[in-house]
């Protein structure tokens, strides 16, 4: 098992945001590392995204720093160069796959559906994204498990960061969720605290 997989199987979330000014993402970046979270997903939506990624890679040795919404092999190996340690996308690439499968690094690729959930772990997906969720919905996770009761699903895309919302999550299946826009969307003086409710059930919950 990654140590990826070890991190999302404790804390049961996986924060993701884009770093659009580099002082706020280094101060979200501390806050989450004080609240013990281990692994987070920067979206490479930004112009310069790959040397921002570099920067705060380096600034932040101890993190799992993963790049998201990577759609072709070359962003994805500017991205490993730069020291991404997995690599997140809405839908599978096969080019993207083969890059992180020689690197050695985890590819989490988006799915939406049965056949998808499928090719990507057949592409070496040892996670797959549900994207997105929220479109989705829990009977559509709940429903994988039945043909799939293996799969390890990550659900990203209008996920609320809410005790109730994640516990329906995980209880219809899932490995873990994306928090994104949901969650850094709110002050910065509310999301720590929701990010650490969320914690408190999930880590209860690990076992
Ligand atoms: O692009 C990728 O690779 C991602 O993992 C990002 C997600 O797909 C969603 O865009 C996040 O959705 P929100 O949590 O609703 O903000």
């Amino acid at each position: 098992m990654s140590r990826l997989q070890a991190v999302l199987a404790r804390d049961r979330v996986l924060p993701l945001f884009t770093p659009e000014e580099l002082p706020a993402a280094r101060r979200r970046l501390t806050t989450l590392q004080e609240a013990g979270i281990e692994a987070v997903e920067l979206t490479a939506r930004v112009p310069d995204a790959a040397a921002r990624f570099g920067m705060l890679r380096r600034e932040f040795p101890d993190l799992l720093l993963g790049a998201g919404t990577i759609l072709d092999a070359e962003t994805a190996r500017t991205f490993l160069e730069q020291g991404a340690d997995f690599v997140v996308g809405p839908c599978l690439v096969p080019g993207v796959a083969s890059a992180c499968r020689e690197a050695g690094v985890p590819y989490l690729p988006g799915a939406a559906t049965v056949r998808e959930v499928v090719e990507a772990q057949a592409a070496g997906a040892a996670v797959v994204k549900v994207f997105p969720g929220d479109v989705l919905g829990t009977a559509f996770v709940r429903a994988l498990r039945g043909p799939l009761p293996g799969a390890r699903l990550l659900v990203t895309g209008g996920v609320a960061p809410t005790p109730a919302s994640v516990r329906d999550w995980l209880e219809a299946g899932a490995l873990a969720v994306g928090l994104g826009s949901s969650l850094f969307g709110l002050p910065d003086d509310e999301w720590p605290g929701c990010l650490n409710s969320v914690l408190t059930l999930t880590r209860g919950d690990a076992s």
